[in-house]
């Protein structure tokens, strides 16, 4: 009965999770000391999902990102704990030779140096069609039709000509397009993008997020890194951010940008001044390791954000998917002050503008 329940409930089987993390931990051995970089992180991707994840420097994003296909530089990182589960199979402690079948393949990234991508010595139509050939998608003249299209796709201009040039023939902003038309060739189902805006000009991140935005609306699910707020305003679904290794709220980006619910994110909002900055945080101090990982910069922190786990996730009035945790929200807090800030942060109308 129960059985038969699952297998007609299509909506269900919709909402099935492409990618689930479960208390991700990966740690980094340094000279001076143990980093504990991710620090117990959960969350889940839907298919033809765009999930941002934001955060001060440091925070874990990329360790998080990098964990999750085994490209986290191992060592000196150690992904120590951690269920991750992907297209429903269990893809954490694979082998190197699995991840390297599914990274790019099921699952491509992009980093902000569009050069990680790029070999300097093929040409670009070389590297697409190894990509797309490689993969099984096709070959021969077929490949390199598809590369063509690809190289249109991601707006490289006179693409049939331009196709049998090298890198760096095409400037910062078309090479991380290239990154891109690669990353796109096997038709992966999660696409990992890490600052992928950062190391171009302005007006060349404009597009390059008018580009990311046409690919949010194809059935590839995006999980991007950004600190850019206006970024995550106008290309997420649903937003986790981070602090100290952990995630501190999660929820979808309308209900998180008109509530912020932590006070972590409300002062990263807050400080938000349109540009997308590093903030430094060897002038702040250490993060406890234990808790609250923020209580230590918070304003409304009482000795019960101390010790343990980090605190529970609790839901915010109104919508079940954006969740805070932190303990003034919990059966024994009072959220009211929390709340009252919230009020008062910079809403997403006004980054966004
Ligand atoms: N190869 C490494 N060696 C030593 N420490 C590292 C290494 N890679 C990351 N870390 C440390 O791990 C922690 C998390 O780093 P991570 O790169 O994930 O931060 P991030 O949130 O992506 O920051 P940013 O916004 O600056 O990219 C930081 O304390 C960082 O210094
Ligand atoms: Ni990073």
């Amino acid at each position: 009965m129960s059985s038969n329940a699952d297998s007609t409930t299509v909506s269900t089987r919709s909402t099935e999770p492409l990618l689930s993390v479960d208390g991700l931990r990966t740690h980094i051995e340094t000279d001076r000391e143990l980093i504990r970089a991710v620090d117990g992180v959960t969350f889940d991707v839907h298919p033809g999902e765009t999930v941002c994840i934001v955060g001060e420097s440091g925070s874990g994003k990329s360790v998080t990102c990098e964990s999750l296909t085994g490209i986290v530089p191992q060592p000196p990182a150690d992904v120590v704990d951690g269920r991750i589960t992907f297209d429903g199979e269990r893809i954490d402690g694979a082998s190197e030779r699995d991840l390297r079948s599914i990274r790019g393949d099921k699952i491509a990234h992009i980093f902000q140096n569009p050069q990680q991508a790029l070999d300097p010595v093929y040409t670009v139509g070389d590297q697409i069609v190894e990509a797309i050939t490689i993969h099984g998608q096709a070959s021969g003249a077929a490949a390199r039709e598809r590369a063509i299209s690809l190289l249109r796709k991601v707006g490289i201009p006179r693409a049939d000509d331009r196709i049998d040039e090298y890198p760096h023939e095409f400037s910062g902003g078309m090479r991380q397009r290239v990154a891109i038309a690669i990353a796109l060739a096997a038709d992966p189902d999660l696409l990992i993008a890490d600052e992928p805006t950062t190391a171009v000009d302005v007006t060349v991140q404009a597009k390059l997020i008018e580009l990311l935005r046409e690919l949010t609306d194809d059935d590839t699910a995006i999980l991007l890194i950004t600190h850019d707020l206006r970024v995550v305003a106008s290309l997420a679904d649903r937003v986790l951010v981070m602090y100290g290794g952990t995630i501190v709220e999660r929820g979808p980006v309308s209900s998180l940008f008109s509530t912020p619910a932590h006070p972590y994110t409300q002062a990263l909002f807050d400080s938000y001044d349109g540009l997308s900055r590093r903030d430094d945080r060897s002038a702040r101090g250490d993060i406890p390791r234990d808790g609250c990982r923020f209580r230590g910069e918070c304003p409304y922190a009482e000795p019960t954000c101390e010790g343990g786990d980090q605190p529970d996730f609790f839901g915010i009035d109104g919508d079940p998917d954006h969740t805070v945790s932190c303990v003034h929200y919990g059966p024994d807090g009072d959220p009211t002050q929390v709340l009252d800030t919230a009020n008062e942060v910079h809403s997403v109308s006004e980054v966004s503008r």
